[in-house]
Formats: structure tokens, sequence, C-alpha cells
């Protein structure tokens, strides 16, 4: 691995009672495009308000480049921000916004018309430089405040929900105009959502937050086949998730019946949670089918059938069909043993009290050197 551009080690925010952040560990490596991903009020806009130097931070470190930054103001770190409702100044033009970064570094004029006519090239508004910003667009203004952070030549750029004011044709359109441009820029993007398809389709590595904490952090597709617990289970994607007994490596009992699955390693007796994503299961007759469910109700979703049904044992079930099913119909179910994937029940409890425990040493560590 290179060396990281940014780096938050054991980073521990409070706020009187509360702990905001608790032991979060997150490396970010030049010209890659992270996410964080996590439910409302998890703590996501305090990790990037903590890289941006706009909070200090409870215990732990920043790091930007190998070099200790917790002191560094914020004015003084190569990093910017895109807001959610973008922060534009109304009574300046588009050029104006642009060049208000570079107009407080008192660059020459020449020098900072060049620069924002390059900026304003890259986020497609070459022509829109002597626009009033109320006579743009959402996209469009979302475009300005993108170009009035990367003319500042950022090492990083943290976005914090900046396509969540747009409607959802729009949004589609600047996910691949984003992640295009972080590209062509190739500077690391820090990017916050609660929109898991966004992520999903956007990012190199996504980060899953909930409560203060990182639960899992790894490429897409690795988040989306392997969730580590329940609740990223659920968060991404739709999941079918039940309770079920580890019997051996790669076999797994829930339902009563023992089934063949991706996943090793977990002792066998062991109390476990089974996943299968809706896309994966296929309807048949019942006669040919690891189940049997009865379909409840579908809801027609444009290229499939989204089918909820329930097993014999009063689980409920969700399928994806490019077909119908017929209410009240018996239907079998099938599945492939690597679309079956086991969780540990309490992966996150263990986890996170070992995270706790080295946290709790480097706190006292750091405090020694004070
Ligand atoms: N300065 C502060 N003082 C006290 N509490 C704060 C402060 N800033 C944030 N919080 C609390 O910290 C928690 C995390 O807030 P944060 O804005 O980081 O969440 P978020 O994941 O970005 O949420 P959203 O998606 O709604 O923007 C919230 O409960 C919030 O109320």
């Amino acid at each position: 691995m290179s060396q990281p551009i940014i780096e938050l080690r054991h980073v521990t925010q409070r706020y009187g009672d509360h702990t905001i952040l608790k032991n979060i560990n997150l490396t970010l490596e030049s010209g890659k495009f992270y996410t964080l991903l996590g439910p409302s009020g998890c703590g996501k806009t305090t990790i990037l308000r903590t890289i941006s130097g706009f909070n200090q931070v409870t215990a732990g470190d920043v790091l930007f480049d190998g070099q200790r930054i917790n002191d560094v103001p914020a004015n003084h770190r190569n990093v910017n921000t895109v807001f959610q409702d973008y922060a534009l100044f109304p009574h300046l033009t588009v050029a104006e916004n642009v060049a208000f970064g570079l107009t407080l570094k008192k660059l020459p004029k020449a020098d900072i018309a060049t620069k924002v006519a390059e900026a304003l090239k890259l986020v497609q508004l070459a022509d829109f430089g002597n626009r009033a910003i109320s006579a743009l667009s959402g996209g469009q203004q979302q475009r300005v405040a993108i170009a009035r952070a990367i003319v500042m030549q950022p090492q990083v750029l943290l976005l914090d929900e900046p396509l969540s004011a747009l409607d959802a044709k729009l949004r589609r359109a600047m996910q691949s105009e984003l992640r295009d441009l972080q590209q062509r820029l190739g500077i690391t993007f820090l990017f916050v959502t609660h929109d898991q398809e966004e992520a999903l389709a956007m990012s190199d590595e996504i980060f899953v937050m909930n409560n203060g904490e990182i639960l899992q952090s790894g490429s897409p597709v690795d988040i989306y086949d392997e969730p580590i617990n329940h609740f990223v289970a659920d968060f991404i994607g739709e999941s079918n998730i039940l309770p079920g007994k580890m019997v051996a490596d790669y076999q797994v009992a829930f339902n009563g019946q023992q089934f063949e699955c991706s996943d090793a390693g977990i002792p066998a007796n062991e109390p476990v949670e089974v996943v299968m994503r809706p896309e994966d299961l296929t309807l048949t007759t019942p006669a040919h089918a690891k189940l049997t469910v009865t379909i409840d109700t579908q809801l027609f979703r444009g290229d499939y059938y989204e089918i909820s049904a329930t097993d014999d044992r009063g689980h409920d079930w969700m399928i994806h069909s490019v077909n119908p099913a017929e209410d009240g119909a018996t239907l079998g179910v099938n599945f492939r043993p690597q679309d079956l994937h086991v969780m540990r029940l309490h992966e996150k409890e263990a986890e996170f009290d070992a995270r706790l425990e080295t946290y709790e040493g480097t706190e006292e560590s750091s405090r020694d050197q004070t």
C-alpha cells in the first residue's frame, strides 16, 4: 500500500456526555473514491469536519500524508469541502464564486482567470462564468460548488451529501459525472451519503457507519456479498435474514434443514444469521425446491416483481422475480450455495469490545505523552 493521504487513528469525539465518534480508524489512499455511508446522525459529517479541521478531536490522531495535523488550522489543510446546500454567494457571478478562494490568496488576476476557466470547463460550465447564481438550475449550482472547491487544487475533496437536493434523474447523471471527475483529477474524494445505491455505484471503498462507529469497510462488492452483521446486511440492499446454526465448514442449518453455504471458519453449533439477497432466489415448483413458501403480495418494479412470501415456519421472504406469481400460490424457492452467506451473531459486539480495549490503551498512552 502506498503512503496514505489521510489517516484517522483511534479518533473519538465527545460533546458533553455524548460520544459521537467511537474509536474511528480510517485510511484513505491517494486518488481513490471513498464513501461514508450510514443513517442520519451516525457521525458522517463529524468525520468530515475532523478531517477538514473544523472539529478538535477529543482523543486520537489525524494524519495528512503521514504528518499529525491535529493542531493544524482548517485553512492550512490541503482539503476542500463541497457542502449539501452548496453555500454559494448569491450576489456574486458564477466566475466570482469560483474565484473566491484564489482572490483571498491574492493570486494575480490573470492566473485566477485561467484557473477559474479551467475549473468551469471541468464541470461543463465553460460558458456560464458571467451568469448570476439565481439563474442556474440545482444541478448547475451543484457544479459551481464543485468547481469552487477543485479550483483550489486540494489533495482531498470532501463532499457532504452533495446530491441530496437533486431530483432522481439528475442525481443519477451527477453520480456518473462526479465519478468521472474524480478519475480525471486523480485526487482523493471522500463522499458522504445515506443512500446505499449511490455508495455502491460510485465508490472504490465504502465505510459503513452506525452510531459513531465504522462497522465495516470494503469494496462495494465485498460489502454487498459479505456483510459483517445484521445492520450492514439490512442497510445495504434488500436482505432475507434468518436465524440458523453452523453445522460444519460450508454447512449451515436453518428452517429445520441443512444447506451448503459459502462460509467456513465458524465453529459448529455456533448460532448464526443467514443472509440471502432477493435477486439470488428463484421460484420453482415445490417438488424441485429447497424451501416452500406461500405468496403474499407482489409489487411491479419495472424490470422485476418484488414478491413477499411466508415459509411454513412463519418467516417472511422477499424474492425478486422477472415473472409474476399468483397471490396465495404455494411455490418452491431455490438458491445456490455461494448465494447463502452466514454471519456471526455477535460480530459487532465482539469487534467493538476488542477495539475499545485498544483505544483505552491508546488514550492512556497519549495522555502520558502530554
Ligand atoms: N457541535 C455539536 N454539539 C453537540 N452534538 C453534536 C454537534 N455536532 C454534531 N452533534 C451530534 O452528533 C451526531 C452526529 O452528527 P453528524 O452531523 O456527524 O451526523 P450525520 O451522520 O452527518 O447525519 P446527517 O446524515 O443527518 O447529516 C448527531 O447526533 C448530532 O446531533
